[in-house]
């Protein structure tokens, strides 16, 4: 690889549609091509924690995420190097004890909550995508997301949500819309919105005219 990787980033809330819009770039263009790199790999180790300890922790804060080492990890990438990524356990709350060895593509998508609060983080994206849904409908996809996949209960989903996730949400991620190139109701299922970035990414590395 030869000329310096493309960098595009994806946020928006929790449940906005962020992983479905990433996926979608990720499958139009290929694994050769793209890569995902998102910012929940990237949560702080928490195994020197108890499992209660760990309930308490407020994860839509900026310090709950290890931004150096995933800032040092985008830098690495954009200089042709590999990375070992973290694996995260969603119901551990801590990360794994895996790592992922990842190469550097062409395209590297960052996606995640509070991607474009971190202004070194920011000047790192050539593109930046914010995926914005309203409130109840994020609310009702994570229930059934957080239930089916992350091992948790409806109660606990409801509970965490008023009392953190939605404060945090207006407080630090719904202010970062303004740094937005672009904006996308509807996250994944906007496919006029998916063409376009396409297109544009496409452009820019050379596979469409
Ligand atoms: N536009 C949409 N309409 C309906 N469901 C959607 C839409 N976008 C995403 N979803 C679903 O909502 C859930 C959360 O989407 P996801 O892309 O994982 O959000 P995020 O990464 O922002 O948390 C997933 O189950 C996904 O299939
Ligand atoms: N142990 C954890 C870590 C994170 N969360 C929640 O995940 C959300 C971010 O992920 P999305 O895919 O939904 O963007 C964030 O809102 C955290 O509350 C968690 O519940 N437990």
């Amino acid at each position: 690889m030869s000329k310096k990787p493309i960098i595009i980033g994806v946020t928006g809330g929790s449940g906005s549609g962020k992983t479905s819009v990433s996926n979608k770039i990720l499958k139009h263009f290929g694994n050769m091509n793209v890569m995902l790199l998102q910012q929940d790999y990237y949560y702080k180790d928490q195994s020197h924690l108890t499992f209660e300890e760990r309930l308490n922790t407020n994860y839509d804060h900026p310090l709950a995420f290890d931004t150096e080492l995933f800032y040092q990890h985008i830098n690495d990438l954009l200089e042709g190097k590999s990375i070992e990524k973290p694996v995260y356990d969603y119901a551990k709350h801590t990360r794994s004890d895996e790592v992922v060895i990842e190469h550097s593509r062409e395209v590297i998508i960052i996606e995640g909550i509070l991607i474009l609060e971190d202004k070194r983080l920011r000047d790192l994206m050539d593109i930046k995508v914010y995926v914005d849904t309203d409130d109840d409908i994020r609310l009702a996809r994570r229930i059934q997301r957080d239930v089916i996949e992350r091992g948790r209960s409806v109660e606990s989903v409801i509970e965490q949500y008023v009392n953190v996730v939605k404060p945090m949400f207006h407080q630090f991620i719904e202010p970062t819309k303004r740094y937005a190139d672009i904006i996308v109701p509807e996250g994944g299922y906007n496919q006029v919105a998916i063409d376009l970035l396409t297109t544009k990414i496409g452009t820019i590395i050379g596979l469409e005219k």
